[in-house]
């Protein structure tokens, strides 16, 4: 068998645009075979295997979105995208929810099509990169036994290879960000880059030019072009963090981005497309801060498409021999920890309010304790009659990550469970401050920190706080 150039099928009754996308996919060097109505497109995928099918969403003869389901689930490798009316956001989001790959708004961009078709393209070429979708990796970064452990790894194994927008939802802890990475790792865009933004970490001021960018001179300390978030994840996902804590008008900015697939840098004249998979992830009822007026219902609709619940630890107590075994293998390389009879059955007991970053806190500070490398269940220190969060505001156990800091410190006179991470956040919170009183001048906000500017850029690299080159 030869070399053949990929096949792909196109469905559109309106033979102006049906052409268009013809003569586009061709001279992307494609194969194009095109249909009319939903029986010649169902005629044409029972002979051929395509690459890609983009459909349109009313046809003569039915629904676009009838197509969608059938190739879903009868042409699971091929991917299936929708051109969806101008406007129409209702048709999108309902096409993903069915099983779409993606989809284009028309008028139809071309520079949208061909980011679009060239994704597509990689679902198809055995998704370089990406590990095997369809095994239940136990072996994988995200440990557990549990039945709804399985459930999760086999919902993230499906849902890697779309586009649709995937909202994470569960305790502090829990493991979301780690979810999302998996789902990343298992996608066709394996290769490309992740990028996690924590949405309550980053000051309002600056939100605007850490998510689309700026131009050299676009305000004072602008002084060279700097790319984005969303230009960084190019090609990649993107993951909105803690995504309730984004202010309102940020919010309608990133719908924005969102729908137009599209974003202007601060200062620069036209937009560019961007070829971005978005995944939110949050502790928050959602849902909730929608009601409240905190949440935009239209940015809620766009992000929520498809949900992945991330069941917190004491609900999954299947999963902790799988989760303290690898975490005390991380810990102690070859010289493992064991643990002592009973140890298993008092975590089994403890209700884990911070989850598996908990869990993870409490063997740490077990070995430290540990004797001859055994962990006794004194050594656990667990904190005995705790009943765990009533509400999903609860703060964790212990402020963990650089945004926890000003949001959730220890109540007073309790120490903060893991001292390093606690005070990285508090540094972090402050740098990020004065840089943002400064406007990114870091000769400046050094000054104001009474620390050098290499100590700054240092603690900036350390902490991992974007601030434009100079
Ligand atoms: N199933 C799992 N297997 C192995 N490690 C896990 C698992 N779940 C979580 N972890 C680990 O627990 C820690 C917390 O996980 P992660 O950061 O993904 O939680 P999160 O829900 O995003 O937390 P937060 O809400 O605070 O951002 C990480 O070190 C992560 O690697």
């Amino acid at each position: 068998m030869g070399v053949r150039s990929p096949r792909v099928l196109v469905v559109d009754d309106e033979a102006d645009l049906r052409e268009l996308l013809e003569l586009t996919l061709v001279k992307m060097g494609l194969d194009v075979d095109s249909a009319a109505t939903v029986a010649e497109a169902r005629a044409l995928l029972a002979r051929h295997p395509y690459q890609l099918v983009l459909t349109d969403m009313r046809l003569p003869d039915g629904l676009g979105l009838e197509l969608v389901r059938e190739v879903a689930a009868t042409y699971k490798n091929t991917p299936i995208a929708v051109v969806t009316a101008f406007g129409s956001a209702d048709n999108a989001v309902v096409a993903l929810k069915a099983g779409a790959f993606d989809y284009i708004a028309k008028p139809v961009a071309l520079d949208q099509l061909r980011l679009l078709v060239r994704s597509a393209l990689r679902v198809h070429d055995a998704a370089p990169g990406a590990r095997a979708v369809d095994v239940d990796d136990v072996d994988g970064p995200l440990k557990g036994g549990s039945a709804v452990m399985a459930a999760l790894r086999a919902q993230i194994a499906r849902l890697a290879r779309s586009m649709a927008p995937i909202a994470i939802h569960g305790e502090s802890g829990s493991g979301k960000e780690l979810a999302a990475r998996e789902i990343h790792a298992r996608s066709p865009r394996a290769g490309q880059p992740f990028i996690a933004v924590n949405c309550g970490a980053i000051p309002e001021a600056l939100m605007e030019a850490e998510f689309f960018g700026y131009r050299k001179g676009a305000f004072t300390g602008a002084a060279d072009d700097r790319d984005g978030f969303f230009q960084a994840a190019s090609g990649g996902t993107l993951l909105l963090d803690e995504v309730a804590d984004l202010p309102l008008a940020m919010q309608v900015k990133l719908l924005r981005a969102i729908q137009e697939r599209r974003v202007r840098k601060i200062g620069a004249t036209s937009e560019e497309p961007v070829d971005v998979r978005l995944i939110s992830a949050t502790h928050k009822n959602l849902a909730r801060c929608v009601e409240q007026g905190a949440f935009r219902q239209d940015l809620f609709y766009r992000l929520n498409v498809i949900e992945l619940a991330v069941p917190p630890l004491r609900e999954r107590q299947g999963d902790l021999p799988a989760l303290t075994d690898a975490i005390l293998e991380r810990l102690g390389g070859p010289h493992k920890a064991a643990l002592a009879p009973g140890v298993l059955e008092a975590l089994a007991g403890y209700r884990f309010p911070g989850n598996v970053r908990e869990l993870e806190n409490i063997l740490e500070r077990a070995l430290a304790f540990a004797n001859d490398g055994v962990i006794e269940v004194a050594d656990l220190a667990l904190k005995s009659g705790l009943s765990g969060p009533a509400s999903d505001d609860a703060a964790p156990a212990a402020p963990s990550s650089a945004a926890a800091a000003s949001s959730s410190s220890p109540a007073p006179g309790a120490l903060p469970a893991n001292l390093p991470d606690y005070l990285s956040a508090i540094e972090r919170d402050i740098i990020v401050r004065a840089l943002a009183q400064t406007q990114f001048n870091r000769t400046q906000a050094a000054q104001l920190l009474g620390i050098s500017f290499r100590q700054l850029r240092y603690q900036m690299q350390k902490l991992n706080i974007q601030e434009p080159e100079t």
